[in-house]
């Protein structure tokens, strides 16, 4: 060989060198066979060994001893051509490599050039930004239901009542018909308001009627608006019905178990048809409003005893969200109590707190008329408390049973009255006996009778 073409030889060579040493990926070249033949600088730092334990030895070998755990160059050797793998090396590092094969002229295998680039960094930072996109996002939605829930000063301390906000976000904007079912005092008119002010329907209107306290047939003019003239006494200009009048907005038909049967057939039209005519009139007009019933009797019961239609109650049990008693959720409690007397300090100016014994007393207590219950119970005695600290003997005082005006009873059914007043015994009766065998002994029942109704009022047992 010239001197001169030897020359040219060093200079590319050194040049080779330069270019393998300066490169930011690590190069590596192996022969036909696997064995590897030269190594950029950087390799030692990536495969985590010096270039001395490389070359000259088989990808092979060093693969099965778990050098990497893929050898790309064993890959291009298997496939015979080249391959893109991410490699996880001794070094701990992610790699993401590709060998390209270097064909002779009989298409065998002569040399592999693989370039690997350490991704370990870019792969910690593409899952960090997912984690964090992840974060964000619950983050996010947190929020909005917390300052969802902050507008309307929601209790869900408790896990029912969280799930049933969770529900209640899920379906805001679903326009299938929402069945509230609860006690009375537990929040279900609440509940319909929540639904609306969260969904997109909020700015439209929201109304609500009680069924059960209009006459029947004020309640099917409400309900559906008449044309003028329709009967005596109808204005002259007609009246649209509550349907009508929602428009976009959401109807609360509340109290819906006491809607008399005769009306139940004409709603369960309008909810079949999604059309309402107005009383005396010939067209009918779309109902587009999302309707939410709500009734704190027992529908199956009702329908049993043929007072309510079984058509018309599956039509309406379609999303059925039963709000528990608040003696079932004493973890509400807390939240409500201290809810409300904030409200009413700054209503009177006052700066009333509870005594210990006072938290203790309103969590003994069963509240049967619920959240309604608890509130006037707090305004009571913040009006009646002359100190700045409400004390545990002002709530026995309200809580003491049948205190409350027995002598202005409204008259109801008896089996209704009986109910109730059995309810109320048992709720004394366990307030201050606490367990079914001392309640038993008091009641002269059997102790298996107590826990028989104790259960079907859904009172909280401690049997110690
Ligand atoms: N989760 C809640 N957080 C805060 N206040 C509540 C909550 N639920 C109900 N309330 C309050 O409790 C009171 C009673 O609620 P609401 O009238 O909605 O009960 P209801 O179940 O519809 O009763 P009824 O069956 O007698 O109509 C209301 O003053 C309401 O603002």
């Amino acid at each position: 060989m010239e001197n001169n073409q030897l020359e040219l030889y060093k200079d590319a060579f050194e040049d080779l060198n330069s270019i393998l040493d300066t490169s930011f990926g690590a190069i590596t070249i192996a022969d036909g066979e696997g064995v590897f033949t030269r190594l950029s600088k950087s390799c030692e730092k990536m495969f985590g060994a010096p270039e001395t334990e490389i070359i000259g030895k088989s990808a092979f070998l060093l693969e099965k001893q778990g050098f990497f755990s893929t050898s790309v160059t064993c890959e291009v050797i298997r496939r015979n051509k080249r391959v893109t793998i991410i490699q996880k090396t001794a070094a701990n590092k992610t790699v993401l490599v590709t060998g390209t094969p270097i064909f002779n002229k009989e298409k065998k295998i002569e040399k592999i050039i693989n370039i690997s680039k350490d991704i370990t960094e870019t792969k910690k930072l593409a899952s960090d930004l997912k984690r964090l996109q992840t974060e964000h996002e619950w983050l996010k939605q947190e929020l909005l239901k917390r300052t969802r829930l902050e507008r309307g000063k929601v209790a869900s301390e408790s896990p029912e009542m969280k799930s049933i906000i969770d529900l209640i976000h899920h379906i805001a904007n679903m326009d299938a018909i929402v069945l509230l079912l609860g006690e009375t005092g537990v929040g279900k008119g609440f509940m319909a308001n929540m639904i609306h002010s969260i969904s997109d329907r909020k700015d439209m209107p929201f109304i609500s009627i009680n069924c059960g306290a209009i006459p029947e047939s004020l309640l099917e003019s409400e309900l559906f608006g008449y044309e003028k003239g329709a009967f005596t006494g109808a204005s002259k200009e007609g009246k649209k019905g509550l349907f009508e009048t929602a428009g976009n907005g959401t109807v609360f038909l509340d109290e819906i178990g006491d809607m008399p049967l005769s009306l139940q057939v004409k709603l369960l039209h309008v909810l079949d048809d999604r059309k309402v005519r107005r009383i005396g009139g010939s067209s009918s007009f779309k109902v587009k409003c999302r309707i939410i019933a709500a009734t704190n009797k027992e529908l199956k019961e009702l329908v049993k005893n043929g007072e309510f239609r079984e058509d018309l109650f599956y039509r309406l049990n379609v999303v059925p969200i039963t709000i528990p008693a608040l003696r079932e959720r004493k973890e509400d409690l807390l939240f409500l109590a201290n809810m409300f007397l904030d409200k009413l300090n700054t209503k009177y100016k006052m700066k009333k707190i509870f005594s210990e014994e006072a938290i203790k007393a309103l969590f003994d207590y069963q509240y049967p008329g619920n959240i309604r219950e608890l509130e006037n119970m707090i305004e009571r005695l913040v009006i009646n408390t002359m100190g700045d600290t409400i004390e545990a003997e002002k709530i026995y005082e309200i809580t003491e049973p049948f205190q409350s005006n027995s002598d202005h009873q409204e008259i109801i059914p008896l089996k209704e009255a009986v109910e109730q007043l059995e309810r109320k015994l048992l709720l004394s009766a366990f307030q201050k006996y606490k367990t079914t065998r001392r309640v038993a002994k008091a009641l002269k029942i059997d102790q298996s009778t107590v826990v028989k109704k104790a259960k079907k009022l859904k009172l909280e047992v401690h049997d110690r």
